[in-house]
């Protein structure tokens, strides 16, 4: 990555200097009646961390609807979106405490049902019930879990940058694994997610609006002692199209002990990971870099 002493609004400082990615043709997509779907998801999790979900069952309807109510909120003015910001609501470019930026802004909303309406009403003022519907009311069924609901913009890049930047990539959202069990990705047609192979290739995964990705985290790693291995992931953007995706972090209660779960994991095998919970996990996140690999201070040191 180049980076310039410019303003912190300036988006050469997000050149990302790596090679252009290949099309990944070779996603898996398992639709969840298929009666092979448990075969194939562990599989895909196995060799890619990562798989489609298609034939859902979740209305595209709903999806879009959001979609719109969180472009009509990104249209509002600087001043006006900054009224929504905080650790939760709107935040512009930066992701990680530390130091890590985008040419990405976002709505980090909890899926705590008591504050969901809350910042929902403060947020979607037009729509306040949008999470009301029939599928965000099953996601936040959960009281006790501490999962987070995304929703990024990735604006086009300015006009005259985009002439000088002519064939190179601007990071959207740099590279890391996220921290939950697993992530659930939706996004309109515009480029796409980047996710790294086995073998360290970087490949980039075709859009498509009707499906959901779903994503191994570090979590689930624990959870079956490395047998699964939270994928590695970015985004990249080189077009004058806005990206919308909206992400799901599934994660457990803040006090939930994260440790290898005899069914998940291969038997024999020595216990690859310190006894940690997720409240843990988050305070020592909170500390790291985007790109860090944040298992590292929990792995057994016996086991390096
Ligand atoms: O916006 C995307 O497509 C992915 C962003 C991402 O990886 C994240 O929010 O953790
Ligand atoms: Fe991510």
């Amino acid at each position: 990555m180049v980076v310039l002493s410019q303003p912190a609004l300036d988006p050469f400082i997000l050149i990302q200097t790596s090679q252009p990615t290949s099309v990944f043709k070779k996603v898996t997509a398992i639709g969840l009646s298929n009666p092979d779907a448990e075969t194939l998801i562990v599989e895909a999790c196995q060799e890619f961390a990562f798989f489609k979900l298609i034939n859902h069952g979740v209305p595209l309807e709903y999806m879009t609807r959001l979609e719109a109510e969180a472009i009509k909120f990104f249209k509002l003015p600087e001043s006006e979106k900054d009224k929504a910001g905080g650790f939760l609501g709107y935040v512009n470019r930066k992701i990680s405490p530390n130091r890590d930026m985008g040419w990405v802004e976002y709505l980090l909303l909890t899926t705590s049902p008591k504050l969901i309406h809350h910042i929902s009403s403060s947020i979607f003022k037009e729509n306040p019930e949008i999470f009301h519907q029939k599928v965000f009311a099953k996601l936040l069924r959960n009281e006790k879990s501490d999962c987070l609901f995304r929703l990024n913009h990735y604006r086009p890049m300015p006009c005259s940058g985009l002439q000088e930047l002519s064939g190179q990539n601007v990071i959207g959202f740099g590279e890391h694994t996220d921290s939950q069990i697993i992530s659930v990705l939706r996004s309109n047609n515009i480029s796409s997610i980047e996710i790294c192979l086995r073998d360290g290739t970087w490949v980039t995964v075709p859009p498509d609006p009707n499906s959901f990705f779903i994503s191994v985290d570090d979590c689930l790693q624990v959870m079956t002692n490395g047998r699964l291995k939270s994928v590695r992931h970015r985004v990249s953007i080189n077009n004058l199209n806005s990206r919308i995706s909206m992400i799901y972090f599934g994660a457990p209660p803040l006090g939930e002990k994260i440790a290898p779960l005899p069914s998940l994991m291969e038997r024999g095998k020595e216990i690859l990971y310190k006894d940690f919970t997720w409240s843990d996990y988050k305070k020592s996140a909170y500390n790291s870099r985007l790109s860090d690999n944040r298992l590292g201070l929990f792995q057994n040191y016996e086991s390096q």
